[in-house]
Parts: C-alpha cells; sequence; structure tokens
C-alpha cells in the first residue's frame, strides 16, 4: 500500500515498524459541544483505512483521544457554573451516541487528557533536564530553537510560521514560537500539583504523552484534520523527538477540510452543522458515501445537495439489495473465482493508492448496476457473487450498509401528527367510532393516543 506523507510531502510505501501490525493515532475532539460534520470526515475517513488495514490482515491498534482540558472547555463549565469535567463528560457521552449513529468503530484506546496529568509532568521534567524547556513564573516552555527540526512537518520556515499563524504571544517567552507545556493556575480553573506550582497541561503535550505511552515512542501512522499541521502536529513532532530521541510518526496523514463558505467547519467559529442533524436527514450511510467519494487530501465545500443526492444513492443501493434478499435465499458462494478476485484486486489496487476511495465507491456502484441487471436476467450465479463482493466485503470495508435499515430511517413525527389532525377534524364531525377506531389501530402499532384540553399527543408504547 502506498500513502502520501505529509512529512516528506512523498507517496511512499507503507510499511509498519513491527509486521503486520499497525499502530495508529487520531487526534480526537476537543468536549465542549456537539460535533459537527467537519468533524465526521476525520472519524469515517480513519474508521475506513483501519478497516481496509484489517481486511488486508494487519492488526491495528488505533487510540483516539478527547481532549478534556482546554480554555473552552474551562471557559464553558465557568458559564454554566459546573466542573470542567461536568463539560467534558457530557460531550464525550453525546460523541459516543454520533458516533455509534454513525457506525464507527470505537478506537482500542480512547483516553482523556486529565487521565494523563502525571505522565504529562514527568515527560516535562525530562524535557527541562535535557535543556528543550524552561520555567518562567510557573509556566513551562518548549525552547523551540532547542529542537532543529521544527518545522519539518509543516514545511515552514521560522520566520513564515511567524508570519502565518496564530502564535499565542506572550512576554515570558524567549521566542515566539516557543509554546506552554504547562500553564501556571489563573483563578476559576482547575489545577493539578507540579514541581512548577499548581497549573495544568498546554495542547499538545497531551497528545505526545497519550500517544506515546499506550502505542510506543514510535507510530506507524498519526491522523487527523489538516487544520491539526501546524501548530500542533509539529509541537507533537518536536516534544515527542526531543524526549525519545526516535522518530516519532512513520506516516503522517491528513484530510483536508471541509469548509463552508471558504472558512473551516468549526465550533469556535460557530458556522456548524451539527452531526445529529445531518445523521436525522441524510442517514449514516449518505454522509459516508458523501465523504468516501471524495479523496481524503481533497477539501470539501459543504453542500446540502451533494448530501441529498448521496442519501438518495444510499437508498437505492439498499432496495437493490432488500430486493436481492427478497428474490434469492442467502447460500454461500465458493470465494475464489476468477470474476470475484478480479473485482477485489481492482478494488485493492484503488485502496492502495493513496486510499482512494472514490475510485473503490465508483466500482460498489458499479456492482450495484451489475447486481441489479443480474437479477432483471435471472442470473442467479452472478447475483449471489455481485452481492457477496458488496455485502460481505466491499461495503463492510468501508463501514458502508451495516445496519441495513439505518439511512431509512425517517422522521415519523409528521405523519402521526397529521393522522391527529384527520381524527380531530373526524372528532368535531362527531364521528366518534371512527376516531376511536383510529386511536385503537394506532394501540395496536405501539403508539398511545391521549386527548387533552390542548389537544391530542402520542407517545410510544406508553412512554411519558
Ligand atoms: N472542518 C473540518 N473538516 C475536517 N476535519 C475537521 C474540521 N474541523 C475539525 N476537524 C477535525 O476534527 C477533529 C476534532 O477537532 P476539534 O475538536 O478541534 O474541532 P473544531 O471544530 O476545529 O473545534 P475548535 O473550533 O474548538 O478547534 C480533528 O481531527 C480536526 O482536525
Ligand atoms: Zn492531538
Amino acid at each position: 500500500m502506498f500513502l502520501k506523507n505529509t512529512l516528506t510531502g512523498r507517496l511512499e510505501k507503507f510499511e509498519p515498524l513491527e509486521p503486520n501490525v499497525v499502530r495508529m493515532y487520531v487526534c480526537g475532539p476537543t468536549v465542549y459541544g456537539l460535533i459537527h460534520v467537519g468533524n465526521a470526515r476525520p472519524m469515517i475517513v480513519f474508521d475506513a483505512l483501519r478497516r481496509y488495514f484489517e481486511y488486508r490482515n494487519y492488526r491495528v491498534i488505533m487510540v483516539q483521544n478527547f481532549t478534556d482540558i482546554d480554555d473552552k472547555i474551562i471557559n464553558r463549565a465557568n458559564e454554566w457554573g459546573v466542573d470542567f469535567e461536568e463539560v467534558a463528560e457530557t460531550f464525550i457521552q453525546e460523541y459516543w451516541r454520533d458516533a455509534s449513529a454513525l457506525g464507527i468503530r470505537a478506537a482500542n484506546f480512547t483516553p482523556k487528557t486529565s487521565d494523563f496529568v502525571p505522565e504529562i509532568i514527568d515527560a516535562i521534567e525530562q524535557l527541562i533536564r535535557k535543556g528543550h524547556a524552561y520555567v518562567v513564573d510557573g509556566d513551562v516552555y518548549f525552547d523551540v530553537k532547542s529542537f532543529p527540526k521544527y518545522g519539518e512537518l509543516s514545511h515552514r520556515s521560522l520566520d513564515e510560521m511567524i508570519a502565518g499563524a496564530r502564535v499565542e504571544v506572550s512576554e515570558k517567552k524567549r521566542f515566539a514560537l516557543d509554546f506552554a507545556l504547562w500553564k501556571a493556575a489563573k483563578p476559576k480553573e482547575p489545577a493539578w500539583n507540579s514541581p512548577w506550582g499548581k497549573g495544568r497541561p498546554g495542547w499538545h503535550i497531551e497528545c505526545t504523552i497519550m500517544s506515546t505511552k499506550l502505542l510506543g515512542s514510535t507510530l506507524d501512522i498519526h491522523a487527523g484534520g489538516e487544520d491539526l499541521i501546524f501548530p500542533h502536529h509539529e509541537n507533537e513532532k518536536a516534544q515527542s523527538e526531543a524526549l525519545t530521541g526516535k522518530p516519532f510518526v512513520r506516516y503522517w496523514l491528513h484530510n483536508a477540510l471541509v469548509r463552508i463558505s471558504g472558512d473551516k467547519m468549526s465550533k469556535s467559529l460557530g458556522n456548524i452543522f451539527v452531526l445529529r442533524e445531518a445523521l436525522k436527514k441524510f442517514g449514516a450511510d449518505g454522509l459516508k458515501l458523501y465523504f468516501l467519494s471524495k479523496h481524503y487530501r481533497s477539501p470539501i465545500d459543504f453542500s446540502i445537495e451533494s448530501l441529498e443526492a448521496n442519501a438518495k444513492a444510499a437508498r437505492r443501493v439498499l432496495e437493490t439489495f432488500k430486493r436481492f434478499e427478497s428474490k434469492f435465499s442467502l447460500i454461500p458462494v465458493p470465494k475464489n473465482e476468477p470474476w470475484m478476485n478480479e473485482q477485489r484486486q481492482k478494488f485493492i489496487e484503488a485502496l492502495d493508492n493513496d486510499f482512494n476511495t472514490p475510485e473503490a465507491i465508483a466500482q460498489i456502484f458499479e456492482l450495484v448496476g451489475f447486481l441489479n441487471r443480474f437479477m432483471d436476467e435471472s442470473n442467479e450465479e452472478g447475483a449471489l457473487r455481485a452481492y457477496h463482493l458488496l455485502r460481505r466485503e466491499f461495503c463492510p470495508v468501508l463501514g458502508l450498509f451495516e445496519a441495513g435499515t439505518r439511512s431509512e430511517e425517517t422522521d415519523v413525527d409528521p405523519l402521526l401528527r397529521l393522522i391527529l389532525d384527520v381524527r380531530k377534524e373526524l372528532r368535531e364531525r362527531k364521528l366518534y367510532d371512527l376516531a376511536d377506531s383510529i386511536r385503537n389501530r394506532l394501540k395496536s402499532l405501539g403508539i398511545e393516543v391521549r386527548d387533552t384540553r390542548e389537544g391530542s399527543t402520542y407517545s410510544f408504547h406508553g412512554e411519558v
């Protein structure tokens, strides 16, 4: 397999450190709000990549963190008058709801920053000892000039980095690009004891610690959105390599961004389309097709029309599967067959080429076309083979169509409102027997109708 490595800018043959094992770290969300469609892109892409490695017989050990110590979380906690943990726990729970609705498999480890504070302190002490960090008034900064390879990942010179990025300004720093490893406690902030007084970890050091503690000094893959290349990943790399003296990451993978009117869709800009809403409207498979039909390194301009088109395409595929399932029994097919092997080779060739999912998706649609044609021609053998490839190999490898009906979920509320309105009309015309019969029939479907002075309400299975 060949993957484009952000570090070298080249397509490189993928060779993990340990044969057949992939150690992979993905930067997860800062948990102070519901996740959005932009956040779903790395989730979908790297979940599919993990599944593809497994299809190719690798064992994947995947870590995805939750950033639960951060200014934005602390601000929200103060706004709401609760502890930062409560804000973080709330949105971690909500993250899991969204991830499972989207059909994303949980990583093997999902650590939180707050679980690793002692390890972070220990690492900062080592960096100070090694001359890569310095203390000023309870803050600790990484000394960028002590690490000559700084800028290697983002391919920029020090001057370009200073000019082009939002670098935190502070008089305490020796050099503009130096960044905080530890921040002295301010009032109304959570704080931990440290050799430099009470304080909390900076952002970048957490990922260095969580990744290397769980996966070892050198990771095979470090992934995330391209917004993280600088400064976050550049800083992670500097800290880790200064600490261990070993290369931190073999292959850096970055998905391009989802943009909205030219800007990155992001929680802090507030220009977001909440994932939960998108799941309701377009279904998990509609969203996955939307993202996987573009290459992960190409930017996407958020488009409702395109999402709708993908949701429709997902429904068409499911209809084809249903048609097959009602027509044929699901008998196993002999797997080693020339046409199927050709198809597999084509699929693997696409994905081996820097995870070219658009090509793989095009092949899936071509196979759906074949499946329909085979069924039209009552070619049972052909249909069985196409169905097997789609349903049991290619679609699951990309995380598609796993819960057959997910993208068909529709909101029943407008329909029930319509029925209740008709029933109201009947009652007004004193056709009580008809109105009662509607209520009884809804009841037999598990829908309880209650008539109140304000009108009729409904609930499922008698829930309140
Ligand atoms: N618009 C986007 N398109 C693609 N990936 C994104 C986008 N926004 C964030 N990501 C990715 O989602 C993951 C979680 O990011 P994060 O929680 O920082 O989201 P965010 O919306 O950028 O939040 P904030 O605005 O608070 O920084 C990261 O891997 C990040 O690169
Ligand atoms: Zn990170």
